[in-house]
Parts: structure tokens; C-alpha cells; sequence
């Protein structure tokens, strides 16, 4: 008997979701291991950045008080009393009149505080003259003007990205804790599959949602173990599933979540004794995204259309493993368009159409992808965004300004509010 399932709002699925996610493990990564992995700690500067007052240029140091008085038409004259190159230390203090050829990065003597260019200096036998007064700490950067000892620089849970990975290094951070990566068991269902290499068959398709997973999971980093292909048989899914738990963090399987007569997952669910969060969303497309728990790992149900498919994992799976992570923004980053062609269907549900997003103009614009149905899978592959639609909203003309998510990118200027 078809059971009928009662839609839960994108919003109230999203919260019950993230309210079972297990709390982020961490481990610890080398350094030149370290880029696209979330911070498990904080770094924090254990020094001054730069960690002594240093010359910016190559040039002279001198005391700005000897500068006093220079100008076009009275020329002071400095003696060269030594020379510094970068990781040197300086041999000792200035005297009046005194200066040091300094190069860029190395520290000032003790008592200099002012560097004059190279391109600032008339060069002449044993010294230099100027033509213009020094103030104190011109052309100089200072000691902890980039990052003060104790400082927090980047919290926990954000993504190491080059940037931080050149801050970590500055600290000393040969390892770095990191949030462990869930590992993550994909299977396909479906006696209509194909895989890859396999020739077109009358009545088959080939299989494009696991791949396309396998390579969402891969824009997040997270590796993830494929268990193949689930025939339309309860008991061989069934074992397939089981052992993917218990081998796995969290399983990821596409179709069978429907009310056909071979979508078996509801009935695997039930066998495991996993706890369903829901089996409804009221979304287009993904409406049968379903989300169960079993011993604390999650359960997705990923529609069989590819189109669903997509938006499933990006709205749901996307934001509860980065979570599992200890990521800070789980959620697609976001931002608004103006949508350059009606889009006149009637949105009873939420919408989240395929888009391709553009900012090259004056404004950012979004533009549907094209075949817009939750079985296509030409519009995924053109999209970069997905333009979302408020549910009980009639259409949308031309000129207006609508929301957009945006897969892939760190681009958003935030994240996406769920409304
Ligand atoms: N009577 C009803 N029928 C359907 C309903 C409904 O409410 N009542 N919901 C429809 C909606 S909405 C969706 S979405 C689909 C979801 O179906 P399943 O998630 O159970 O997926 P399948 O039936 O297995 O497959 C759907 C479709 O996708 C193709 N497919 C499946 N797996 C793959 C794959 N790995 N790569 C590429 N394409 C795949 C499959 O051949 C089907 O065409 O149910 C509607 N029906
Ligand atoms: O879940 Mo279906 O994708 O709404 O089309």
C-alpha cells in the first residue's frame, strides 16, 4: 500500500538534520598536508609578525632625528658606518651622523628608526645626502604591525586554504589539528543502470548519479567508497546497506526512496531500524529526499533524478558532513541576482532551479540553466548556481531579484539563510 508522506519545510528538515549531527573528531595533519582541511584549533600567532622592526626597502637606516632640517637647498650628509643584510643582525647602534646600508627584510639597529630608499639617497664617496627630513618610523615595518603575539588569526572550523596554510608555517606549525574526514559509502539502486563503460541496452541509462556524488564529495574533500550497484532486490540491498554502515561514517545511496514498486529503501530503513527524520521535503526538485539515523550515522536517501539528486546532496548532505567536520559555514554560500528572463511556473513548493550566474556586468544576473525538470541532467552540467524560489511564490519576471546558491565557489558574500 502506498503510504502517504506528510512535506516538511526545507527549513524545519534542515534543523532537525543538523540536530543529530555527530560531534567533529579531529587528528592531526602534517603541514604539506594540511590545504583543504578544516581547522580543528585555532591559530593563534605565537610571535610578532614581523617579529622585528625591519626594513621595507633597500636602502639606509638612520635616526629620523639627524634627518632635521634637510631639504632641497640644505643637504645633510649621513656616514655609512656598516652594512646589513637580510637574517643579519646589526653590529651596534648609530651615532649622529651615522647610518647602515640595510636591505629589505633585515632588522634596523636598535636605535634607527627610519629607513631612506636607495632611490631617496645621493650616493657619494663614503656616505649619502638627502633632501628631505625623515619622520620617525618612516619606511619602516614595524615589529607585530601584521599580527601581534596571542592574536587569534583564523578560528577553528574554517577551511585551510593557501592563505592559511602560509600562516600556519609562519607560526611553526609543522601539524595542525584538523577535523577527521567522515568517510563516506556511496551505492546506486536500480535494475535500469548501467555503468560507465558499458554500451546502451534497450530499457537502460547509464549510471550518472554515483559519479556525480563521488565528485560532490570531492569538491568538499571528502573521500568517499563506492558499493556499486543495488539491484532491485530488498535482501541483496539490504546486506549492501549494512555492511556500508558498518564499514563507513555515513552512507549515500540515489533512487529507490520513491513509492514505485522496486524502491526498496523505505523498507531497508525499517529492517536496520533507523530512525527516519523524513521522507518528504517540500522542495523541487529532491521532494523525496529521505534522512534516517541509524547508531548515529546518517542515512541519505538521494532521489534517482539527477536533478534532485544534485540539489539533495547540496541542501542536505552538503551542510551535515561539513558540520560532522566542525566547519563554521556549512551552509552554500550566498547571494542575489537580477534574474534576466522570466521564469513564469508557479513555485507551490521551494524551488531550486539550475542557474548560471554572472557578474562580469555592472550587477550580478541569473539565468535558468535550461531543462528545468528534476530528471535532467544537461541543466546541472551548464549551472554553476542554483536560483531559489520561495514556496507559495507565482512566477518571476524579468528585472526581479531573486536568491542564489553557489556550489563550488567561496564566492557567496554569505551564507545561505534558509527562509
Ligand atoms: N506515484 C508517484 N511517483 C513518483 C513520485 C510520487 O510522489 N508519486 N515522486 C516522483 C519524484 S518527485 C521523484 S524525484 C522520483 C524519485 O524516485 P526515486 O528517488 O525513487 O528514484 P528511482 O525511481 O529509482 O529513479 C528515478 C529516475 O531516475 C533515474 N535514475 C535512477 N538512478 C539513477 C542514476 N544512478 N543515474 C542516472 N539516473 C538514475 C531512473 O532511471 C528514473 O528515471 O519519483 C517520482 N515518482
Ligand atoms: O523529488 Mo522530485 O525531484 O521533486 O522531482
Amino acid at each position: 500500500m502506498v503510504q502517504i508522506r506528510k512535506p516538511v519545510a526545507v527549513k524545519e528538515a534542515l534543523e532537525l538534520l543538523m540536530a543529530h549531527v555527530p560531534a567533529p573528531r579531529a587528528e592531526t595533519a602534517a603541514l604539506a598536508d594540511s590545504y583543504g582541511r578544516i581547522l580543528a584549533e585555532p591559530v593563534v600567532a605565537s610571535h610578532d609578525v614581523p617579529p622585528f622592526h625591519r626594513a621595507p626597502y633597500d636602502g639606509f637606516a638612520i635616526r629620523s632625528e639627524d634627518s632635521r632640517g634637510a631639504g632641497e637647498h640644505c643637504r645633510i650628509s649621513f656616514r655609512v658606518v656598516g652594512h646589513i643584510g637580510a637574517g643579519q643582525m646589526p653590529a651596534r647602534e648609530l651615532g649622529e651622523g651615522e647610518a647602515v646600508r640595510i636591505m629589505t627584510g633585515a632588522p634596523l639597529p636598535p636605535n634607527a628608526d627610519a629607513v631612506v630608499m636607495l632611490e631617496q639617497a645621493v650616493e657619494d664617496g663614503q656616505g649619502f645626502a638627502i633632501r628631505k627630513p625623515f619622520r620617525a618610523w618612516e619606511n619602516v615595518s614595524l615589529r607585530g604591525e601584521d599580527a601581534k603575539a596571542g592574536e587569534v588569526l583564523v578560528e577553528q572550523g574554517n577551511l585551510i586554504h593557501p592563505g592559511v596554510v602560509a600562516l600556519l608555517a609562519t607560526f611553526g606549525y609543522a601539524s595542525v589539528r584538523v577535523a577527521r574526514k567522515p568517510v563516506v559509502g556511496l551505492m546506486t539502486t536500480g535494475t535500469e543502470l548501467l555503468q560507465v563503460h558499458e554500451p546502451l541496452a534497450p530499457g537502460k541509462i547509464r549510471d550518472s548519479n554515483g559519479p556525480m556524488i563521488a565528485a560532490q564529495l570531492a569538491r568538499l574533500g571528502i573521500p568517499s567508497r563506492s558499493y556499486g550497484f543495488v539491484r532491485d532486490d530488498l535482501d541483496q540491498a539490504f546486506e549492501l546497506v549494512r555492511r556500508a554502515l558498518r564499514e563507513t561514517d555515513c552512507v549515500i545511496t540515489t533512487g529507490g526512496v520513491s513509492v514505485g514498486d522496486y524502491d526498496y529503501l523505505p523498507a531497508i530503513y525499517e529492517r536496520l531500524g533507523a530512525k527516519v527524520l523524513f521522507n518528504k521535503v517540500a522542495m523541487r526538485p529532491g521532494s523525496v529526499t529521505t534522512v534516517a539515523v541509524w547508531e548515529g550515522k546518517f542515512l541519505f536517501g538521494l532521489s534517482g533524478n539527477p536533478s534532485a539528486c544534485y540539489v539533495g546532496f547540496e541542501i542536505f548532505a552538503r551542510p551535515a558532513l561539513l558540520r560532522m567536520m566542525g566547519s563554521r559555514k556549512p551552509y552554500l554560500p550566498h547571494t542575489q541576482a537580477v534574474l534576466t528572463e522570466d521564469f513564469t511556473k508557479p513555485n507551490p513548493f521551494t524551488r531550486f532551479v539550475r542557474a548560471v550566474y554572472r557578474h562580469d556586468g555592472s550587477r550580478p544576473t541569473v539565468a535558468p540553466a535550461g531543462f528545468n525538470k528534476s530528471n535532467a541532467v544537461s541543466s546541472i552540467a551548464r549551472s554553476n548556481a542554483l536560483m531559489v524560489l520561495p514556496g507559495g511564490s507565482r512566477g518571476f519576471r524579468r528585472g526581479a531579484i531573486v536568491d542564489v546558491l553557489l556550489p563550488g565557489t567561496e564566492e557567496g558574500e554569505a551564507e545561505w539563510r534558509i527562509p
